[in-house]
């Protein structure tokens, strides 16, 4: 009675807190093949509304798919709710890095972030790189019989965030790093079970080892004088402050979030952009002769006007500035609908630092609230044909990065960090991809969601250079 009944001031949200300690977990964890809704989430917002009760992993949890109130649960952070994820996800992420931080540190961690992946370093040389980084990787797929997409787009990404990051050289390392995450965004969401043979089990140990071979990175650094120009230079400057915030552990579990979210996020998404533009041959058609105008207008103009770019610009393929890939929006309207359809981050927690009233109900101060994204994206009052992969909804629209209908990166003072890197790098490879080369699927692509997604037969295609 008292599991079913949880004290509180009030009549809490309808729902039900399922079996005593299981809670209904065992029903949230199903798997599912479709882009649809969770059907856990699915029937319990028929049922109940948009707001219900139900307990997770042994703690009480109300979930919104309100867009009213998922907005305003982020605009509550350091208020009346702060970041809060399962014990599980704490784990793994480390209880020292940005993620469990608040107030003025989070912001001040945040800023780091900011200033090397936000748009002047993405001016200045973060364009460059991407560009570089997905010539030469796109050539290499290119010279394949097959490549599967997932597993290449991370190597790109992995390429470039580790880069960025702390200048990454495996060849100086006796394992490498980019294996110990292969299975850490699928861990992130997984039953929490540590028993050898689960998800979770194996992402617990590759944690281990990635982060030791991070920290022997960050003792490296700190000992040494030489600089690198990256973001482990900052966080060895943090270390050498009289009052550091880093010690090696954190330095290397901070660096370890910034990298995980950096490239594995970005190589899904870029994975589910090459599947549905391969089984959209009318939307892959559309963004080919917009980028080809692109192309030609600026040939145009150079050639009228400065020879010598052009031949510049002739020899490395067919770069562009910023403000070029910036105002390409029918490309930013495909990365819209894939992270609007793709739900790469199907969840967001919260907790209630104290008691909320919404509608009515009370939330009471210490449960988890949990925001999830994919009932507002698709929302048939807001999404018309909501399962369809459809870039021309966004007509007339700019880029989207938040709004209470739109949360792929979330939203308030914890809005992603990396979230215009993302756009720019994904809008680079589909440019080069689309202008420079085309492709045939081979197998796989089936998604199977748990909730995280995952290919289970990978997205198998053949990438040839255009004539
Ligand atoms: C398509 C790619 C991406 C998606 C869908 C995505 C999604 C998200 C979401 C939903 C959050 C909010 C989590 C929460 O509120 O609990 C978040 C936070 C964050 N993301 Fe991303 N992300 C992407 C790419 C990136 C990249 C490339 C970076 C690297 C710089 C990055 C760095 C971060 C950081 C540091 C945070 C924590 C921000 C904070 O707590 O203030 N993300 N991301």
């Amino acid at each position: 009675y008292k599991w079913k009944n949880p004290i509180c001031n009030g009549k809490l949200p309808p729902g039900s807190m399922g079996l005593p300690l299981l809670g209904e977990t065992i029903q949230f964890f199903k798997s599912q093949t479709t882009f649809d809704i969770h059907p856990f989430i699915k029937e319990r917002m028929t049922r109940y509304g948009p707001l219900f009760k139900t307990n997770l992993v042994g703690w009480p949890v109300v979930v919104s798919t309100d867009p009213e109130f998922s907005h305003f649960i982020f605009q509550q952070e350091g208020n009346s709710v702060e970041l809060w994820y399962l014990d599980s996800f704490m784990k793994l992420i480390g209880q020292q890095s940005l993620t469990s931080n608040t107030g003025a540190i989070h912001k001040y961690l945040r800023n780091m972030i900011m200033d090397h992946f936000g748009p002047e370093e993405q001016k200045e040389k973060l364009l460059s790189y991407m560009e570089n980084m997905a010539r030469e990787n796109l050539s290499i797929w290119a010279e394949q019989e097959s490549i599967e997409v997932k597993e290449v787009a991370t190597t790109m990404s992995f390429g470039l965030g580790s880069m960025k990051l702390m200048s990454y050289d495996p060849s100086k390392y006796s394992e490498n790093l980019k294996d110990k995450f292969t299975s850490f965004l699928e861990g992130l969401i997984s039953f929490p079970l540590d028993i050898p043979g689960t998800v979770y089990n194996k992402c617990l140990k590759d944690q281990k080892r990635a982060i030791r071979i991070l920290k022997e990175m960050v003792k490296e650094r700190f000992y040494s004088d030489k600089k690198h120009g990256d973001f482990l230079d900052v966080v060895i400057e943090e270390m050498k402050k009289d009052a550091p915030l880093f010690n090696v552990e954190s330095a290397a579990y901070f660096v370890f979030t910034v990298l995980f979210a950096s490239f594995e996020t970005v190589s899904l998404a870029i994975t589910l952009a090459i599947k549905f533009l391969s089984e959209h041959p009318s939307v892959l058609k559309d963004l080919m002769v917009r980028a080809a105008q692109i192309i030609l207008s600026l040939y145009a103009l150079f050639c009228s006007e400065h020879e010598e770019i052009l031949k510049k610009r002739e020899n490395v393929g067919s770069p562009l500035t910023w403000n070029e890939y910036k105002s390409m929006t029918f490309t930013s309207h495909i990365i819209d609908e894939t992270l609007r359809l793709g739900n790469i981050v199907p969840l967001v927690f919260r907790r209630a630092t104290r008691d909320i009233q919404i509608d009515g109900y009370p939330i009471p101060a210490g449960w988890t609230i949990m925001v999830c994204p994919p009932a507002l994206h698709l929302n048939p009052e807001k999404y018309e044909d909501t399962l369809a992969f459809n870039p021309w909804r966004w007509k007339g629209q700019g880029s989207n990065t938040a709004s209470k209908n739109f949360m792929a990166f979330g939203g308030g003072m914890r809005l992603c960090a990396g979230a215009e890197f993302a756009k720019l790098q994904m809008s680079v490879v589909l440019h080069f991809l689309v202008t420079k080369y085309r492709w045939t699927k081979i197998k796989g692509g089936e998604v199977v969601k748990t909730p995280g997604i995952l290919f289970p037969n990978g997205l198998h295609i053949k990438v040839t250079e255009k004539i």
